[in-house]
């Protein structure tokens, strides 16, 4: 196979890739799409699309299980995990084709299928036949599931997220290592549609839950419809005849053993970096072996490599995959022209029932930043007014704000429709607002938002804004 000679190659057909691609080709027509495996990316064939399929699937089967509290009587609830897991595919295949329609419309020769790694910061080898030669480089080859070596243990019982999609039918029972966005999510859906699930987690740690507070009614709830132990000690995991025995310590401390179908391992994901010879880039490392880089250029150092998606281990979502890839492609594009794209405030959600959702700062970097001088706000959703017609009153709302200049600084919610309060909050945190400015958007009657309307009264209450401004200009001196 002759080499080939491009102004930028990429590597790594997923999210980000495809999107750097696009923008590099705004300035250049030369260059390449590398995938190691399958066009489709992580988000549509087992990530973002298959697990909110699960999702929607186990929501339904709760409500027709809770309709009884409404006066609803539906009859005995069944839930088909043939039927389930039909969905869940077919559905998942119309996002993959709509993927990969999107990638036939590259020109053929423009993508390449095959494996990736540097020979130079220049040239790169795919697979054992191409050399490609390019002026500059994307690296956007996502990230996988990391399996801790002790649950290697579960053998052939082992499985990660990347397996459950393609289930046909439901196992019997599944445990579940960290409680993690991916364990949490996967874990409650499967636990609602009918399997036995129990989740081991460590250091008190749920989700991506920083606030105690909300940490802690989080995982009063969870323990509500599954065994949740966040800080467990498990003393033995072994695959048997039946399954995957793990014997632990229960809630009393006394040793306990149960068997389950499969382990999922949901204990975090590790960048793929580690196949790609990053020496030969000559690209400064840090110590767990991951490019230094710019996140506002993705640039690597003064390289011509830049580091976008779940590759790069900064915030491994979906959306940031995107914004990285338009930076790192019309960057590598426009080359050596680097400039500094759009962050946004952070922003997450957890599609957990209730949902978890955080944005703008932690409660810990509100410290920080404030450097004491801030305020929290809150909101049990016990008795808020819609969330209590819906039959959805459970949770918490934190909201922080700083003394003195009054701003919203950022907030963390488990609770009804936190996707979109979280939505709300993260824009307000973008555009600087301060709390003042918040209570004065409008807020219909009844709507889950009047609970974010009282946590941030209970702020703007404690907020302790200095002293008074002069409402005219005598202080300023005449003529100024
Ligand atoms: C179960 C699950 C649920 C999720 N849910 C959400 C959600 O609800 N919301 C959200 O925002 N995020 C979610 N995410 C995270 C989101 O899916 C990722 O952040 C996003 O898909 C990352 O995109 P990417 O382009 O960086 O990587 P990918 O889409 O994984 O693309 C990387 C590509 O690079 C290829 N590659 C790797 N190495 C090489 C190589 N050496 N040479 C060539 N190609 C290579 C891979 O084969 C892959 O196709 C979820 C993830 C999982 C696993
Ligand atoms: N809704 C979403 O946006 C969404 C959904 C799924 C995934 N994601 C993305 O994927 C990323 C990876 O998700 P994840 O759930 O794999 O990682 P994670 O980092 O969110 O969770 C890993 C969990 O495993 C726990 N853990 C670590 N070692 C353990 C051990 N020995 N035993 C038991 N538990 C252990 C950790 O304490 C943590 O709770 C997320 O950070 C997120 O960015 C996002």
């Amino acid at each position: 196979m002759p080499d080939r000679k491009v102004d930028v190659a990429v590597i790594g057909g997923g999210t980000a890739g495809m999107v750097a691609y696009r923008q590099a080709r705004k300035h250049t027509e030369s260059v390449v799409l590398i995938e190691a495996e399958q066009f489709g990316t992580t988000c549509a064939r087992v990530g973002c699309m298959p697990s909110k399929l699960l999702i929607a699937a186990a929501e339904s089967a709760h409500s027709a299980h809770h309709a009884q509290r409404f006066g609803i009587h539906a009859g005995p609830v069944r839930v088909d995990g043939q039927a389930v897991m039909n969905r869940v595919r077919r559905h998942r295949d119309r996002f993959v084709g709509g993927v990969l329609d999107a990638i036939e419309k590259i020109p053929e020769d423009d993508r390449i299928l095959g494996r990736a790694r540097f020979v130079d910061r220049h040239t790169l080898k795919v697979g054992e036949d191409l050399t490609v030669h390019a002026g500059r480089v994307v690296i956007a080859t996502g990230s996988r599931t990391k399996v801790l070596p002790f649950l290697e243990e579960a053998g052939s019982r082992l499985i990660t997220s990347d397996d459950i999609f393609d289930w046909s039918e439901l196992p019997e029972s599944v445990v579940v290592f960290g409680p993690g966005v991916i364990g949490l999510e996967l874990g409650q859906a499967l636990s609602r549609l009918g399997v036995r699930v129990r989740m081991f987690g460590v250091g008190g740690l749920v989700g991506p839950i920083r606030d105690p507070e909300i940490r802690q009614i989080a995982l009063e709830t969870f323990n509500q419809e599954f065994p949740l132990d966040a800080d467990s000690k498990v003393r033995e995991i072994r695959e048997t005849e039946r399954g995957v025995q793990v014997t632990f310590d229960d809630s009393d401390g006394d040793e306990a053993t149960e068997t389950f179908d499969y382990l999922l391992a949901a204990t975090g994901r590790r960048p793929n970096v580690d196949g790609l010879n990053l020496d030969a880039a000559e690209l400064e490392l840090d110590d767990d072996g991951m490019p230094l880089f710019d996140p506002y250029t993705t640039q690597c150092g003064n390289s011509p490599v830049f580091i976008a998606g779940d590759a790069n281990n900064r915030l491994p979502l979906l959306h940031e995959a995107a914004d990285e890839g338009r930076i790192a492609g019309a960057n590598a594009g426009r080359w050596p022209d680097v400039c500094t794209g759009l962050r946004r405030t952070p922003l997450t959600v957890v599609f957990t029932d209730p949902q978890i959702a955080a944005c703008g700062r932690t409660l810990q970097e509100t410290a920080e930043h404030c450097r004491g001088c801030y305020a929290v706000g809150s909101l049990n959703f016990r008795n808020q007014g819609r969330s209590r017609v819906m039959g959805k009153s459970r949770g918490l709302l934190r909201v922080y704000g700083e003394h003195g200049s009054g701003r919203f600084m950022g907030a963390e919610m488990f609770g009804p429709a936190a996707e979109h309060i979280a939505h709300l909050l993260a824009w307000s945190a973008q555009q600087h607002m301060s709390v003042d400015q918040m209570l004065d958007m409008p807020y219909y009657h009844p709507v889950i938002e009047e609970g974010l309307r009282t946590a941030l009264q209970d702020l703007a209450a404690q907020l302790k804004r200095g002293p008074e401004r002069a409402g005219d200009c005598m202080d300023c001196g005449p003529g100024a």
